[in-house]
């Protein structure tokens, strides 16, 4: 990393031992700073955001100084980052388990990245599961109960996100004084601020039901698969990036499930099914309207939920990952249960790949990662070992360098023109084609 962009990472290092520091690699700097970034944001509208584990103060030393996220030979590997990258760069068939794909296509031991079926890595498209544990919740939610009726309140933030819900109330009741939260605000402040004041009217010994009504929703904690990737920032976001707004998403048309030749009635408007432009693979999906822009999303992927060993024997299943343990399979072979993504081809390079296929949410989605101009076929990138599988030629390129060092690849994932998403089993073209 050049010096200039370690300085973009300056706020950071004081999170961090020296120790620590120098085994972050550029990826994870970027999350964790994307992650400080929503705290604060979230901080300073007023919403109650737990500090991030790393951010905390006295927080135990990450007790390991080998690279945090260091890859294991296991298939019970649970988490993925970006880091891991770097260190399999060799056969990443789905079938072959180390890493945890995005979304992958069926059909091998690894699971597909939002991966076709078949692997054990966690699909590009739907690799599900990293280790990113973005504190800041997403915005909108309200987290921990800031309860109106608590006018006595205020513990701070963190311990709030810590503590059993049920036990808030008593807890603050015994607070004689409002305690600031990270915000800078008591909870009366920040209630009064919100105009809730009025519903301070709670006190030890009164009616319970003057008390005002009061829903705690739990905080949700972002899963690996609630992140979406902004292809010019070349980060990940939740909700909304920061400079590109919010993501576009391509609703197919409705078609109710078992109706004949449903997947075709699902096509979204601008786009066509007819014969693919790649000899002998049947039919594909065109564009026929404006240019889809790069970021357009496009899903999720339906089809019929199925067992592993069938899903490895259809052409058209993914991978979703949905724990260390357990993984879904989606089936879109029956027409009739599936929608137009099924006719979705395969890219054969990195030149013709124009979509890009991850898990989010607990489904596949595809999302444009290169402009397609009206009359270009679209095409995903299923995963290498699920594509042998199927019988694509692909050139295959990206392992001819895969030895390339960690540092040379560093530099290169660098690049905004090398992608580098957590889905990328799907994605490998992006950025693996170089190596
Ligand atoms: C998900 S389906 C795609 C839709 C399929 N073309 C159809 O007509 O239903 C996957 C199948 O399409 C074919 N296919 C997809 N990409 C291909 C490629 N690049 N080269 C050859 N065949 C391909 C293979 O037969 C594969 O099993």
């Amino acid at each position: 990393m050049s010096s200039s962009e370690e300085d973009d990472f300056d706020d950071l290092k004081r999170y961090f031992s020296k120790t620590e520091w120098i085994h972050l690699v550029k990826a994870e700097k970027v999350r964790y700073r994307s992650v400080r970034r929503n705290h604060l944001a979230m901080l300073a509208i007023g919403l109650n955001s737990p500090v991030p584990a790393f951010m905390r103060k006295g927080r135990p030393q990450m007790d390991n100084t080998a690279p945090l996220f260091e890859p294991s030979d296991s298939e019970e590997e649970d988490e993925w980052t970006p880091h891991l990258e770097r260190y399999t760069p060799a056969p990443r068939s789905l079938r072959s388990p180390t890493r945890r794909p995005a979304a992958s296509r069926v059909g091998t031991t690894r699971r597909p990245a939002a991966s076709r079926v078949g692997t054990t890595r966690r699909p590009a498209a739907s690799r599900v599961g990293t280790t990113r544990r973005p504190a800041a919740s997403r915005v909108g939610t309200t987290g921990r109960p800031t309860a109106p009726h608590l006018d006595n309140a205020a513990t701070s933030t963190e311990q709030e996100g810590e503590a059993d819900t049920q036990a808030v109330p008593q807890r603050e009741a015994q607070q004689p004084h409002p305690k600031p939260t990270a915000s800078g605000l008591s909870k009366r402040q920040w209630l009064e601020r919100r105009g809730q004041t009025q519903d301070l009217n709670y006190q030890r010994g009164k009616n319970l039901r003057d008390r005002t009504r009061v829903s705690y929703i739990e905080e949700e904690e972002p899963k690996d698969d609630h992140f979406l990737f902004c292809e010019d920032c070349c980060d990940f976001f939740i909700g909304k990036c920061e400079l590109h707004g919010a993501p576009v998403f391509i609703p197919d048309t409705p078609a109710p499930q078992g109706a004949p030749d449903r997947a075709r009635l699902t096509l979204p408007p601008g786009l066509e099914i007819k014969t693919s432009g790649i000899p002998g693979a049947g039919l594909g999906v065109f564009n026929q309207g404006d240019t889809v822009a790069v970021g357009t999303h496009y899903g999720p992927y339906e089809g019929e939920n199925t067992e592993k060993d069938q899903a490895m024997e259809s052409g058209y299943s993914w991978v979703i990952y949905k724990n260390r343990l357990l993984d879904d399979y989606i089936d879109a072979k029956r027409e009739t249960y599936s929608n137009w993504m099924r006719y979705v081809n395969c890219a054969r390079n990195e030149e013709e790949q124009n979509l890009v296929a991850f898990q989010y949410r607990g489904g596949i989605l595809y999302r444009c990662c290169k402009p397609i101009a009206v009359g270009d076929e679209l095409l995903v990138w299923y995963g290498e070992e699920y594509a042998r599988d199927l019988g694509i030629v692909f050139d295959y390129i990206w392992d001819k360098k895969s030895s390339a060092n960690v540092m040379d690849q560093e530099e290169r994932i660098s690049k905004p023109s090398e992608r580098f998403t957590f889905n990328d089993e799907i994605t490998h073209f992006h950025h693996w084609s170089l190596y």
